[in-house]
């Protein structure tokens, strides 16, 4: 964002600079060069093939870049592969593939709590047998796993194998282990998609919960205009890969490069197409 202060020394502000990749021929992410600022929730709009969910792949290392940097707090993790991005505090919904299926619900969210304090070098055990020490941790981290459960509303499905979730309960088990790893910047990429009506709000009150602690940095990537429009602080608009509009919301929203790269999806963002 224009005029907006560098990040300081350990300050989790996520920075793209001219972040760019080729597939062959084509530019799909197009020297996009972005600040988002630690309390904020930016949404990524724009239309089908504009590049959001490819910007978000470079951002948490799902693809490398053909050009640029991505810094976190200053830090460049550009080269770094996506899991130690990961330990680093970039934390992206998980996809379901990375889930272990036969294992409970609670489980699951117990490995990413694990994963978490291994990677800030504090799970028990290391470094010597402490039996005593690696069963406290274990019930710690399984009342942890228990206390996101209630959060995210499948409390009462802790013992249920993952793959036995219907397909918004797996939406929900995802937002969990995201929350589980404790990150500090949050990238949701369609967190309602396939949700039925009545579970659209869970997720949506989890993302305001989120927003409301100040200290976490949010990326949204979002077709459906009324929730970019209630939950964002921010918008930036990607169309052919590049950053084309970026602002706040209302002004965004009304602009006539969005007016335009919206044409013909009214069906799908009534409000946004609109305005
Ligand atoms: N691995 C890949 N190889 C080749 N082309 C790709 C690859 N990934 C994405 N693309 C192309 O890059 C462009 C951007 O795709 P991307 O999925 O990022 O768009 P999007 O804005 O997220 O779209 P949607 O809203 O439909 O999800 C598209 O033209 C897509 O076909």
């Amino acid at each position: 964002m224009p005029g907006t202060p560098r990040a300081r020394l350990g300050e989790a502000m996520l920075e793209t600079q001219d972040l760019t990749i080729r597939f062959g021929g084509h530019v799909a992410v197009d020297h996009v060069s972005c600040r988002f600022e630690p309390g904020t929730l930016t949404a990524i709009v724009g239309p089908n093939g504009a590049g959001k969910t490819t910007y978000f792949n470079l951002i948490s290392g799902q693809l490398p870049a053909s050009e640029g940097r991505v810094l976190l707090g200053g830090e460049d993790l550009t080269a770094l592969p996506a899991p130690l991005r990961t330990r680093r505090g970039l934390g992206r919904a998980f996809q379901l593939t990375q889930l272990f299926p036969n294992l409970s619900v609670r489980e699951n969210v117990r490995l990413a709590i694990q994963a978490r304090e291994a990677g800030r070098g504090r799970a028990g055990g290391i470094g010597g047998i402490d039996f005593f020490r690696v069963w406290l941790d274990r019930q710690a981290w399984i009342d942890e796993a228990q206390a996101i459960l209630e959060q995210v509303r499948l409390g009462d499905k802790h013992d249920v194998h993952a793959s036995a979730l219907p397909h918004g309960d797996q939406r929900k088990l995802e937002v969990a282990l995201l929350i589980a790893l404790d990150p500090k910047v949050f990238m949701f990429d369609e967190p309602t998609a396939g949700m039925s009506v009545d579970e659209v709000p869970v997720v949506l009150d989890l993302i305001r919960s989120l927003k409301a602690r100040r200290d976490v940095t949010i990326l949204l990537v979002e077709h459906k205009m009324d929730v970019v429009r209630e939950l964002s602080d921010r918008i930036i608009v990607l169309h052919n890969g590049q950053l084309v509009a970026d602002g706040e919301p209302a002004t965004v929203i009304a602009s006539p490069v969005v007016q335009q790269a919206y044409l013909g999806q009214a069906a799908q963002e009534p409000e946004g197409a609109a305005a």
